[in-house]
């Protein structure tokens, strides 16, 4: 069982507890009452190479990465560096998050905030929109095509943007095929968990114009940037970097600096 196979394995069994707990139609009453969801792709569309930033404080390949008592005060700090959206990981069990994570980064900051998990049912998109995301990661690799496409059109039809996640050109074919709006290549397999950083360069030109393309996994700073500037990107997603940097206010700031003119750098 390849490393996928075996959160998501653990995301069900978790999920199995939230639902015995939380009815989906709970969720769905939830939902009418949070602030309607924020819509990134203007700001993604917009000039420049936008940044997601990361709270993250562990991962499977790397282990605890910081420890992150205020995701909250780490998200406000990411947002005054000038970050277009904040992503919180939710997966408990390699990643350390948690919802409640999510909810109080979306308490604090003003931009839109991403749900980072391993969805492969519409009840964790309700859970999603009812603790205040504005996004919902979709991995393509954990999901049947008719799942696929039935989790892009909840999450359109409930607010939320996906962010449609591929590692190889047919997992982006299929992303496309889903209508996704917003595609992210993943340098990291999540089978090996092995960081190619090519693979953004490679699988970008597949992704069809008038997609925003989402570069993901091993950015460690404003050099990788600027290349994946060159390679398309129209924003970058950076988690561990940030996390462990120094400071995370100007650690984005650097990012995004350094993403202001891509036109300058683009070959
Ligand atoms: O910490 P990094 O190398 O900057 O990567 C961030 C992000 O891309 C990574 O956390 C990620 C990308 N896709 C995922 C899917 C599930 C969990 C995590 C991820």
């Amino acid at each position: 069982m390849g490393v996928l196979d075996d959160i998501v394995a653990g995301v069900r069994e978790d999920l199995e507890l939230r639902q015995a707990d939380v009815s989906l139609d709970t969720l769905k009453e939830r939902c009418r009452h949070v602030d309607p969801a924020l819509d990134p792709m203007p700001v993604f569309r917009g000039p420049g190479v936008s940044v997601i930033a990361e709270v993250k404080r562990s991962s499977p390949s790397k282990g605890a990465l910081a420890s992150i008592d205020d995701p909250a005060e780490l998200a406000g700090q990411y947002e005054a560096g000038g970050a277009a959206v904040i992503s919180v990981l939710t997966e408990q069990r390699r990643f350390s998050g948690t919802l409640e994570d999510l909810v109080r980064v979306r308490a604090r900051v003003d931009v839109p905030v991403l749900r980072k998990d391993f969805i492969v049912t519409a009840y964790q998109l309700f859970e999603a929109r009812a603790a205040g995301a504005d996004l919902a990661l979709l991995i393509v690799a954990a999901l049947s095509d008719t799942e696929l496409v039935g989790l892009v059109e909840r999450a359109e039809s409930i607010g939320l943007t996906p962010l449609v996640e591929a590692h190889t050109a047919e997992e982006v074919q299929r992303a496309v095929d889903a209508g996704a709006r917003l595609i992210g290549i993943n340098n990291r397999s999540l089978q090996t968990l092995e960081v190619d950083p090519t693979t953004f360069a490679r699988l970008a030109p597949s992704i069809p114009d008038g997609i925003v393309r989402v570069a993901e996994s091993g950015v460690r700073g404003p050099r990788d940037v600027i290349e994946l500037a060159r390679a398309g990107a129209d924003v970058v997603l950076v988690g561990e970097a940030l996390v462990t940097g120094r400071d995370p206010r100007s650690g984005v700031a650097d990012l995004v600096a350094a993403g202001a003119h891509p036109a300058v750098h683009r070959s």
